[in-house]
This record gives C-alpha cells, sequence and structure tokens, in this order.
C-alpha cells in the first residue's frame, strides 16, 4: 500500500543515493532476525573499541609513572649497562639467564674447585646477565625497574642480528636514570681496570667493539732512554690541560707521528699508553674497502671525546691505495683489461669488488685536524715510511711530535734478554715461596702448586744475578748494532724459552743467517 510518506521518499530517495542506501538499510532492519544480528554485532564492536581504549588509557597512565630508556648494541652505554647488570646481585640470584664467558668484573663466592694449573684464575671469566627470553625486574634505588633485553634481525639480503635493551624505571625523576647511567658507567670502568677495549669500524662507519686487550705494562716495551716516557708524560700533561687549550682557543686535539722500520715497538707502545692513561683504542683502517672522505670524517666525528684512535701506515695514502686527489677507485679488479685506444674489442667489463680506499689527500688532512676532528683525542699515525710522507700531513703543527723507532741498539738486546728470562709467575723461587705457606694453603692451591712442579721441566732454569748479567751481555755483544728488530729477537729468543744458555750460544750462527736472508731492515 502506497501512502504520501513512502511516496515523497521513494521520491527523496531517487535524488540522493545515500538517502537511498538508508531507506534499504531500514528495509532490511525491518526483518525482526537480521535487527537481532545487527544488535548484537554493533555491541560487539562497541565493546572491542572500549576495551581498546581502555587498554590504551591504561598505557599512558601506567608509561606515566616510568621512564623507559633504550640502549643499543655497538654504543658504549649498553655495554655499561651490561657490566652493570652483570654485576647486579639480581643477575646472581636469576632464574632465567643468558651466561657469557666473558668478565664483566662481578664477584662470585668462592667455590672450592680441584683445579691445575691450566685452570687458572683467567679461565675463570663468565658473567650473568638477563635471558633475551624473559623481563628481569630488580630494584634500583628504592625504584622498581624491568629490563627487556631484544635480539632482532634486521631485514635486507645481509641482515645481521642486533641487539638492544630497554630499561623502564618506576620513576619520573630523570636524575634517577642520570644515576644509573653513572653507576652503570663506573661498573664498566672497573670491569674493564685491567683491560684495554679496542674498536674498529664496520661496512656502515660505525664503531663496534672488537676486543677487550689485557693492558700491556709499559716496562716490557724496551726503547731508547726516555722515549716511551716522554711520550706517557706529554699525552699525560696534554688530557690534563682542555681549559688552557680552550682558553687560548686553540684546537683540543694532539697528533703524534710514530715511524721507524716494522716490528721496532710502535704499535706495542701506543697499546702501552693507552692502558696507562685508561683510555680506550679506535682504530682507523685507511684502506678499508669502500671508506671514503665522508666515511672518514664520520668516523672521526663520533670519535668519543679522550681515547686513543691509531691510523696505521699512515704511508699508504701515498703508495697507491689511497688518491691523492680524487675519490676514484683505486685498485683495478685483478681480470679487467683496460680501453683499447684503437677501438678493438672490449671485453664486456667486469664490475669492480670494493677493494681498496676511495680516501683522498684532502680527505684525510681534514679527518686528522679538520672542522670535524674530535676535541680531546690523541691520534697516533704509524709509518715505516716516513720519507714518503707527503710535506702537508709533515708541516708543523699537524703532527705534534714525530718520533722515531729504530732497531734494536745492543742496550736494548740485552735488556729484551734479561726481561724475557727475569724470573717470573711460575718460576721455581715464586713456586717454593707459594707451596711453603702453611697452615694458609688450600686444597685446590696445593694441588696448583704441584701441577706447577710437574711441569718444571717446561720452565727457563732460574738465573742468579752474575749469571744473568753475564748471559745478558754475551747475548748483546753478538747481536750488531741498529740492524736487526726487537720482533726478529724476540722472535728468536722464542725459540729459545726455556733455554737461555743454548740462545746465547746460538745467536751468532742466527744473526749470520738473518744477514745473509737479507733480513735486516735499515
Ligand atoms: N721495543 C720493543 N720492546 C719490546 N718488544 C718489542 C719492541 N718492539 C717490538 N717488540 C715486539 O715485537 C712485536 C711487534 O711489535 P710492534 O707491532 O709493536 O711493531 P711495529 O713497530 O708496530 O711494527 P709495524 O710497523 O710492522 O706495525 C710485538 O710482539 C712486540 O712485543
Amino acid at each position: 500500500m502506497l501512502n504520501a510518506t513512502t511516496v515523497r521518499n521513494s521520491t527523496l530517495a531517487d535524488n540522493d543515493p545515500s538517502l537511498a542506501l538508508i531507506a534499504l538499510l531500514g528495509q532490511v532492519l525491518s526483518f525482526p532476525g537480521l535487527r537481532e544480528y545487527a544488535k548484537i554485532f554493533l555491541i560487539g564492536r562497541a565493546l572491542s573499541y572500549l576495551q581498546q581504549s581502555w587498554s590504551t588509557i591504561r598505557d599512558s597512565i601506567w608509561s606515566s609513572f616510568f621512564i623507559k630508556a633504550s640502549f643499543e648494541e655497538g654504543d658504549d652505554a649498553y655495554s655499561w649497562m651490561m657490566a652493570w647488570l652483570a654485576q647486579h646481585p639480581a643477575s646472581r640470584r636469576g632464574r632465567d639467564l643468558q651466561v657469557v664467558a666473558r668478565d664483566y668484573g662481578a664477584t662470585y663466592p668462592a667455590i672450592p674447585v680441584e683445579t691445575d694449573v691450566s685452570m687458572n684464575e683467567s679461565w675463570r671469566k663468565f658473567s650473568y646477565l638477563p635471558s633475551f627470553s624473559a623481563t628481569q625486574r630488580l630494584w634500583y634505588r628504592g625504584r622498581h625497574m624491568s629490563v627487556s633485553r631484544i635480539r632482532e634481525t634486521t631485514s635486507g639480503y645481509y641482515g645481521r642480528q642486533e641487539e638492544s635493551m630497554v630499561i623502564r624505571i618506576m620513576t619520573t625523576d630523570h636524575s634517577t636514570l642520570t644515576h644509573l647511567l653513572l653507576d652503570a658507567q663506573n661498573a664498566y670502568k672497573a670491569s674493564q681496570k685491567e683491560e684495554v677495549t679496542v674498536y674498529t669500524s664496520d661496512n656502515y662507519n660505525d664503531w663496534r667493539r672488537v676486543a677487550s686487550c689485557p693492558k700491556r705494562p709499559l716496562w716490557s716495551i724496551i726503547l731508547d732512554p726516555g722515549l716511551k716516557e716522554g711520550l706517557l708524560d706529554d699525552a699525560r700533561e696534554f688530557l690534563e690541560s682542555k681549559n688552557w687549550y680552550n682558553r687560548r682557543g686553540i684546537p683540543f686535539r694532539r697528533n703524534y707521528l710514530l715511524y721507524g722500520p716494522p716490528g721496532t715497538g710502535k704499535t706495542s707502545t701506543i697499546q702501552s699508553l693507552a692502558g696507562e692513561l685508561g683510555l680506550n683504542v679506535y682504530i682507523v683502517t685507511l684502506n678499508k674497502a669502500g671508506l671514503d672522505d665522508s666515511g672518514l670524517s664520520s668516523l672521526i666525528v663520533d670519535l668519543p671525546e679522550k681515547c686513543i684512535a691509531i691510523m696505521e701506515d699512515i704511508d699508504a695514502a701515498f703508495s697507491g691505495t689511497l688518491n691523492r686527489e680524487e675519490s676514484k677507485p683505486t685498485l683495478e679488479p685483478a681480470n679487467s683489461i683496460s680501453e683499447t685506444p684503437q677501438g678493438g674489442t672490449t671485453p664486456p667489463p667486469v664490475p669492480a669488488p670494493q677493494t681498496g680506499s676511495k680516501v683522498t689527500l684532502s680527505g684525510l688532512l681534514n679527518a686528522i685536524d679538520g672542522i670535524g676532528a674530535q676535541e680531546g683525542r690523541i691520534l697516533f699515525a704509524t709509518t715505516n715510511k716516513h720519507h714518503v710522507l707527503d710535506p702537508a700531513l709533515c708541516r708543523p703543527g699537524r703532527m705534534y711530535k714525530h718520533v722515531e723507532f729504530k732497531l734494536a741498539s745492543r742496550l736494548q738486546a740485552g735488556e729484551l734478554f734479561r726481561r724475557f728470562y727475569a724470573p717470573g709467575e711460575g718460576s721455581e723461587s715464586e713456586l717454593e715461596s707459594q707451596g711453603s705457606e702453611g697452615t694458609k694453603e688450600t686444597d685446590s692451591r696445593r694441588s696448583e702448586v704441584s701441577s706447577c712442579r710437574k711441569s718444571r721441566r717446561q720452565r727457563a732454569p732460574q738465573l742468579n744475578e752474575a749469571q744473568m748479567d753475564s748471559l745478558a751481555s754475551q747475548f748483546a755483544d753478538a747481536v750488531p748494532e741498529r740492524e736487526l728488530s726487537m720482533a726478529s729477537l724476540q722472535g728468536y729468543l722464542m725459540e729459545y724459552k726455556t733455554q737461555p744458555h743454548s740462545a746465547v750460544t746460538e745467536i751468532s750462527r742466527w744473526v749470520n743467517k738473518e744477514k745473509g736472508l737479507g733480513v735486516a731492515i735499515g
């Protein structure tokens, strides 16, 4: 039955499609079953919406009580937090842990173990860390804190695993987070007391920690009198004079150039100075594949304040590995064929592998002391070919000091001999005194000493002072002045690790052989 209203509605609907849709919906909903279904559907949607809104509101209320901080692997702050967590008692008590064979400075209760010399302290390096699968909850300065470690694989063909960590502290006070970071920094420093951390750059020109090396004592490096002491004093004095530099507007940086034949102790001296100064080492590999000026510059800018940067073999800049002017690939692929001027058939180009660096001389100079060069860092550049260095690199002020490392003098050779056969850890006298500690001696220590005694035949006989003087001077006399490197002498002595007398009787023969082979470098 059509009445006037229906006629009017249908006329309106004819004119407006949206009204037509509503009218159709009204007609469909006029069926009783469908109306019930629509009601249930709408109520369900409304409930789910309310639930979502509630969890968003709850999360934002909840997070307003927390400070959330994230840390990424490769960044120093990540390592600080790892050391702090490893030293936190909660990590020892935790029931879901990651165990790493690395010493983060945590102390564990002494557990008596039957051990021998081969299982000494250096083997007992391990740390407990929160696992990736569970969130660790702990307390910090009376605040509740949670730690979640995350491991993700980056996208792309060469996806690599990256670790990160998120901590939440129940506080709104940022100073709690700052305190935590300072504590973490101290925990890390304490765990690294005996070590120097070494960083190199990755393919993305980010710094990555690659190793922690034991500090090398400065006394173990034998140089001409005053050389290493002078370097150490100078570097110490520099690190303490930031204000002096700032007041005079002089860039607070110091560059040293260490030069001399291979194996004369340049790298060892830098490593040892880093330990003495408590600085980490950042190795800049100038001929790294794909490194260009902007990559080098970003590496230098990203150096932390107060660190040691090493550029080894800086002469590589002048031997064809680095370009002087333009950034163009320097190494041709081995099988590439150059263009024929006569227009002969040229084989299809072979894609050049990413070998060799694209760093230019100006890029290098800029990295050394340009505007972007990091303040407070000490740069050591080393070279075996001082004479080929570009004058621009050697101009006054660019390299603060040029320090020559010479081939071994007789004095150095004699001293090396003494150090090599000096009574030290595990020597007979030391073991005797350890074994006679009487009542203080523990069972495990006793077994350690007895194992040591068993292996005594592998140790050098203990030389008294007179014997040492005599053998060291015979050894030194047989070594020609400034003809052999300390590294080669050290290599020779390694062959007679436990036979100082043979080392002396055989030295002349060995020297003649080395000279005959032209090993001596001058
Ligand atoms: N003056 C030295 N005193 C003690 N050991 C030394 C000395 N010089 C070299 N050595 C030993 O020789 C080895 C090589 O030394 P190092 O790498 O420091 O030489 P380098 O001058 O840096 O050589 P290169 O120029 O090839 O890098 C090290 O194991 C080090 O212990």
